[in-house]
């Protein structure tokens, strides 16, 4: 298994989502860094289960308590250990899946990679439970980065076929990102929001799911991050955000529709402001030659629509090697996109620190 990321901070996840606790060790963090804990126990809760409609039922604090790296108030330079405990699984509702597998979900997969050994309850380790970890570790790496007025935010940008008002792409405002932390359905236009809130509950009622897009930006980024070939900025990114469970794209600044460009349109020109140098338009999301320009970085990530549906589907049952059928029992996300904005700006501020102290 792959659970550790970074060089120079290296960000080690652990846990099953039905086991006892989930968590986080983050090696490499400088000694004497102040942490707001309430501003991390903030971020936990914009991604904690269970509390709206638009959510799985699944009820739990996301209270974290930190085991090591961390004394009078400052971290200490050694690993910093972080443990989120579970407290509201259901692991009957698993009974049935042990063997008969959901389409969609890690479970055929699972079964084969780790010859039926896998933790199979709530999705084991494959669970988007495991978002909580990051979201621990990128509230610490926000607020590092907050302190070099480095800022990132999202909004959902899609869902369903509706859409809302896409990023400015050479001005975004840190007010507008902090404004949209403290939303938990994160829109630019509220009327939007309110029927893509109508389609994921009429999408529920149906017994389905449906999916959709996050838009993210981080502002006041040095020029000069990420490193060709292999470390781009693009790459690290891509790297983390296609480890969030449900995520099947991600596209940089006007993404696949610059394909359809001609240079004279593409191309980003520029021009200067107060002494720096800046852009007119920012198609490249901010990255040229995989290192950051100085312009907002801009990106999208599309998460599919969730697996675990109540709707009846065809499947097998792996232990007999036969057909069968499937209607999920339990409680799911109707959709998991609102639920990932806090975790898509977890791994996005877990990139840039680890890029920065790398640089
Ligand atoms: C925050 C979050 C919540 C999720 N909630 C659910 C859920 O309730 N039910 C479900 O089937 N999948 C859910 N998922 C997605 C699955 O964990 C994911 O689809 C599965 O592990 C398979 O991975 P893949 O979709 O990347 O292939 C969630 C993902 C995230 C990030
Ligand atoms: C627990 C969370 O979401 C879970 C993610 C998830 C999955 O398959 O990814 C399946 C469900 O697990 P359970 O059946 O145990 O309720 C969700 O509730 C969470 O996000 O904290």
């Amino acid at each position: 298994m792959s659970g550790v990321w970074g060089q120079r901070i290296k960000f080690s996840i652990f846990g099953e989502s039905h086991g006892k606790a989930i968590g986080i060790t983050i090696d490499g963090l400088p000694p004497g860094i102040n942490l707001d804990l309430e501003e991390i126990e903030f971020e936990m809760g914009r991604r904690a289960p269970g509390k709206n409609e638009f959510s799985t039922p699944r009820k739990e604090k996301d209270s974290f308590e930190i085991l090591s790296g961390y004394f009078n108030d400052h971290t200490t330079g050694a690993p910093l250990c972080a443990v989120i405990w579970n407290g509201d699984q259901h692991s009957k509702d698993y009974e049935q899946l042990k063997n008969v597998l959901r389409p969609g979900h890690a479970d055929y997969t699972g079964y084969v990679k780790y010859a039926g050994f896998n933790d199979y309850r709530g999705g084991g380790h494959f669970s988007g439970r495991l978002t909580a970890p990051l979201v621990f570790a990128g509230a610490v790496a926000k607020q590092i980065l907050a302190k070099r007025e480095i800022f990132i935010g999202s909004h959902i940008y899609h869902i369903g076929g509706i859409y809302d008002v896409p990023f400015d792409k050479v001005r975004i405002e840190p007010q507008l990102l902090r404004e949209l932390r403290r939303n938990s359905f994160p829109v630019l236009d509220e009327k939007k929001g309110q029927e893509m809130k109508n389609l994921i509950l009429e999408t529920k009622k149906e017994l389905d799911s449906i999916g959709g897009v996050i838009e993210a930006a981080a502002v006041n980024l040095p020029a000069g991050l990420g490193s060709p070939f292999f470390d781009s900025v693009e790459s690290n990114l891509a790297h983390l955000l296609f480890s969030i469970p449900a995520v099947k794209g991600v596209e940089f600044g006007t993404g696949f529709e610059i394909a359809k460009m001609k240079g004279s349109q593409a191309n980003d020109e520029y021009y200067i402001e107060n002494g720096k140098v800046k852009t007119f338009t920012n198609h490249n999301g901010g990255i040229l030659g995989g290192i950051t320009s100085g312009m907002p970085l801009i990106f999208r990530a599309a998460f599919k629509p969730t697996a675990s549906i109540g709707k009846i589907q065809k499947t097998i049952d792996i232990s007999k090697k036969e057909s069968t059928q499937l209607q999920v029992k339990g409680r799911h996300d109707p959709c998991i996109v609102q639920r990932a904005i806090p975790v898509v700006e977890a791994v996005t501020a877990m990139a840039i620190l680890d890029l920065l102290y790398s640089n």
